[in-house]
């Protein structure tokens, strides 16, 4: 559980969206019951950030297990209680690519893993400013045409979508670079890893392991792009069944003889390799097809036919709308001196320091609303905006003291 923070607790707690930061603590109510510090754990350099709970009831400091990767330990934060489900903590001097954490006190995966685990679970998870856009979950029989629908749309749509790199013990082929096509890795490493809970999902797969990492998925949402996974049905189920929101697309061979005549093509399996993918391929196609697993299911017959219906369902019919969308969001830099208030879902960013002339330019919106996703994984979808004058006086939001 670790060392209790050396944390300051402030006797004005009493406010649920109160702030209070000094230095590296934040304290922070949530309904009646229970009060969160949020602050530096360990001495010096050493500090990472450590979170406590006070329950009100006992009158007692609990330790949570404290899940997720944290956000480095800062000089300042404020913080917000959204929704009696999570706080939003602002780091004070960083900028909006890593200042947007939520610490999750009690969404359905903080309650699953307390009931797991038996303690007091929290979780953090990074949120992303940028359009949400859910992952995409590619499944079909070995052979069917995934890697060449999925290098078309990586190709045309550079920088809308990023393919998550999966970790695999089978041997690369020749035209495969570890770390681009896979994390070519040892069985005993990867289920180590297993163990450590840093898989989103793995499986067996003609008798190797394959594996999605928290962390690959993670990468491709941080650079703002649309996460693509191409995995196994095994795989598709374990990602439906976690708290990944995600769209199931099953690309499906015209027939079997087409199937085995491409595989063969393709010359990169062995006889043997070749005859238990196509054993598998049975199989795959029937989950794929009757479980209600998959939102779409495509026929890979004519490559260019099913290439423009994987860009339809993916709204990307009409060119390019939404890739335009995504280009990065501005950065924004939100320093240490800050105040943050709080209406319905937007969240007012005050960083005017008072020699400042004209404060509304200093002033944004992070608007929640269209957020998505959550631990394990990246919050996406924030929205941040300067405000306009209209936000920055007594229209709706009132300034925190
Ligand atoms: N569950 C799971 N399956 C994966 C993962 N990565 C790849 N696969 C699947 O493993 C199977 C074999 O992949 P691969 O060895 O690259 O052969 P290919 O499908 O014939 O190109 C395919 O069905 C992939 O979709 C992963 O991270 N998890
Ligand atoms: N619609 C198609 N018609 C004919 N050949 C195809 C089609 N789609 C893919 N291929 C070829 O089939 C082989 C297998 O495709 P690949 O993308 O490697 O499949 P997967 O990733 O599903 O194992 C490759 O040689 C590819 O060029």
């Amino acid at each position: 559980m670790g060392e209790a923070p050396a944390f300051i607790v402030d006797d004005d707690v009493s406010n649920g969206l109160l702030l209070k930061s000094k230095g590296c603590e934040t304290i922070i109510s949530m309904g009646c019951n229970r009060t969160f510090a949020i602050g530096a754990m360990g001495n010096g350099s050493d500090s990472t950030i450590g979170v406590l709970i006070f329950e009100k009831s006992t009158s007692e400091w609990v330790i949570p297990t404290v899940l997720g990767m944290k956000p480095a330990l800062s000089k300042g934060h404020s913080a917000i209680v959204l929704d009696e489900d999570r706080i939003l903590v602002i780091k004070g001097n960083s900028t909006s690519d890593d200042c947007f954490w939520f610490l999750e006190v009690n969404t359905a995966f903080v309650r699953e893993q307390s009931a797991r685990l038996g303690t007091e679970v929290v979780a953090w998870s990074k949120g992303v400013v940028g359009e949400a856009q859910i992952p995409v979950v590619i499944s079909g029989p070995s052979g069917v045409g995934k890697g060449t629908l999925i290098a078309k749309l990586m190709e045309d749509f550079p920088m809308m979508f990023g393919f998550s790199v999966s970790h695999t013990t089978r041997a690369p082929r020749n035209n495969e670079q570890n770390g681009v096509h896979y994390h070519f890795t040892e069985r005993d490493v990867m289920e180590n890893d297993i163990q450590d809970g840093k898989f989103l999902e793995f499986a067996a797969v003609h008798g190797n392991l394959y594996g999605t990492s928290v962390e690959s998925v993670e990468m491709v949402t941080d650079q703002g792009k649309r996460c693509i996974l191409d995995i196994d049905v095994q795989g598709a189920r374990s990602v439906r069944a976690s708290s990944l929101e995600a769209i199931f697309v099953f690309i499906c061979p015209p027939s079997f003889e087409e199937l085995e005549k491409r595989l063969r093509a393709r010359g990169t399996e062995t006889e043997e390799q070749i005859q238990k993918r196509l054993r598998n391929a049975k199989a795959e196609i029937d989950q794929g097809t009757s479980l209600g697993l998959f939102d779409n299911c495509l026929i890979n017959d004519d490559l260019e036919m099913c290439y423009k219906n994987l860009k339809k369902l993916l709204g990307l019919s009409d060119g390019s709308a939404k890739a335009n969308n995504l280009s990065a969001p501005e950065t924004v830099h939100v320093p240490l001196e800050h105040t943050i208030s709080k209406v319905d879902q937007k969240i007012l960013i005050n960083c005017t320091t008072p020699q400042q002339e004209k404060p509304a330019s200093n002033m944004f919106v992070l608007d929640l609303s269209s957020i998505k996703g959550g631990a394990p994984g990246r919050t996406r979808g924030l929205n941040l905006y300067e405000a306009g004058p209209s936000m920055t006086g007594c229209n709706g939001f009132k300034t925190a003291s």
